[in-house]
């Protein structure tokens, strides 16, 4: 058993929104195929991956460096005998040979898509489902039927006024949703309060809208939004200074009492581990949002979920940032709190399986081998262009 070719490509997901920070206009996303030798159902196995959404493709880094880890390893080191599959831990120590610790910039996102896509390729051998393969292996075969969703959108963009904005929101809650996101922080506060007023109308309660800043606050910026938004009593406020300053985070938790959340953008179990010595978060009440697919994969966010249990962090207060697949099976397998949706942006990465749809606020996995993305037509055709083609 063996992989015989690691294929790459950068693919466009660019689209006119801007949250407070950046705009999308030139997004890219990387998408990596696993070839192996093993015949299921009369074909090789291949399993996918993709880089999630925020951080550009990662092809030049694969290229340079880390799929010829992958090649130029004895393949029989890479093998798990006791499951007679590939073995996802052995491949990941293969591709940080010669990495030094700290910096996790942008080889977490290469080192993560790669990942991914090892796992498909083992659930796929395995015959089953990805959250299925996790609950077995790591749950006493315990996994969750459903995982609740939220729905992320509210970004900015050109000509959008507040009607636009509830409609989107009405939308998303037409289609199941309970919760729903918005961007802020693009604006000056009081037009920020109107767009937060405006979606109040639709959703009718605080508890069912969530902001993010995206990090684009100083403390001054962060506590005067905490001050005017506290009478709204919202699902959470997230991501309010730059993600590495804790000490920001630390300071906001004695101005507001409500649920934060953050850390989109910490790519190590260490970077996890520094938010929740250092940033303030209450395990009671907070949320975490890591990426796996941005922070070098499975292998390394099963590490987080450790660290997170030591410091006494229930694996619930995980909502992981993305609205991919691949942490819809983490969170279904490994018991997270949940997952984001991107219901109509980042397209065709963003959302599930078609045809499940979601129903209070839940959405179901379809049973098929692997992480699902068979069962969702428009991205495979993106995937097996690249894997068959
Ligand atoms: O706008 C983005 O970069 C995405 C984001 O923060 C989120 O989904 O929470
Ligand atoms: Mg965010």
């Amino acid at each position: 058993m063996r992989i015989v070719d690691i294929r790459e490509k950068t693919v466009s997901i660019a689209s006119p929104i801007a949250n407070a920070y950046i705009d999308f206009s030139k997004m890219t996303c990387s998408v990596v195929a696993v070839i192996t030798d093993v015949i299921r159902d009369g074909k090789p196995v291949i399993g996918y991956g993709f880089n999630s959404n925020g951080r550009y493709g990662q092809g030049a880094l694969m290229r340079d460096r880390f799929l010829a880890r992958i090649m130029e390893a004895d393949p029989e080191t890479l093998i798990d005998h006791e499951n007679n599959n590939l073995d996802p831990f052995a491949i990941w120590k293969a591709l940080m040979t010669n990495e030094k610790p700290g910096g996790h910039g942008e080889r977490s996102v290469a080192v993560g898509t790669i990942d991914m896509a090892v796992w498909d390729a083992i659930a796929k051998i395995e015959g089953k489902a990805l959250y299925r393969l996790l609950a077995d292996r790591y749950r006493d075969g315990v996994a969750d039927d459903k995982v609740w969703v939220y729905a992320a959108g509210g970004y900015y963009y050109p000509g959008k006024d507040q009607t636009k904005l509830k409609a989107e929101m009405q939308s998303y809650l037409d289609r199941g949703y309970d919760v729903v996101k918005m961007k802020i922080g693009a604006v000056p506060l009081d037009e920020d309060i109107r767009r937060i007023e405006a979606v109040l109308e639709v959703v009718g309660d605080g508890r069912r809208l969530a902001v993010d800043a995206n990090g684009r606050f100083d403390l001054k910026t962060g506590i005067a939004y905490a001050e005017a938004i506290k009478k709204y009593n919202l699902f959470w406020y997230e991501e309010v200074g730059d993600p590495l300053d804790y000490a920001l985070q630390a300071e906001l938790a004695n101005h507001y009492e409500l649920p934060m959340a953050t850390g989109e953008n910490l790519f190590s179990h260490q970077d996890a581990r520094n938010l929740l010595r250092h940033g303030g978060m209450r395990p009671d009440r907070d949320f975490v949002q890591f990426d796996c697919a941005l922070s070098y994969g499975l292998v390394e966010y099963m590490r987080t979920l450790k660290v997170m249990e030591e410091m006494g962090w229930s694996s619930r207060r995980v909502v992981p940032h993305g609205g991919h697949q691949m942490s819809l099976n983490i969170a279904a397998g490994l018991h997270l709190g949940g997952n984001e949706s991107y219901p109509d942006v980042f397209q065709p990465f963003g959302g599930f399986a078609d045809g499940i749809r979601v129903e209070n606020g839940y959405v179901g996995l379809p049973d098929i081998p692997g992480v699902g993305f068979e069962a969702k037509s428009a991205l495979y055709a993106v995937m097996r262009e690249l894997g068959e083609g």
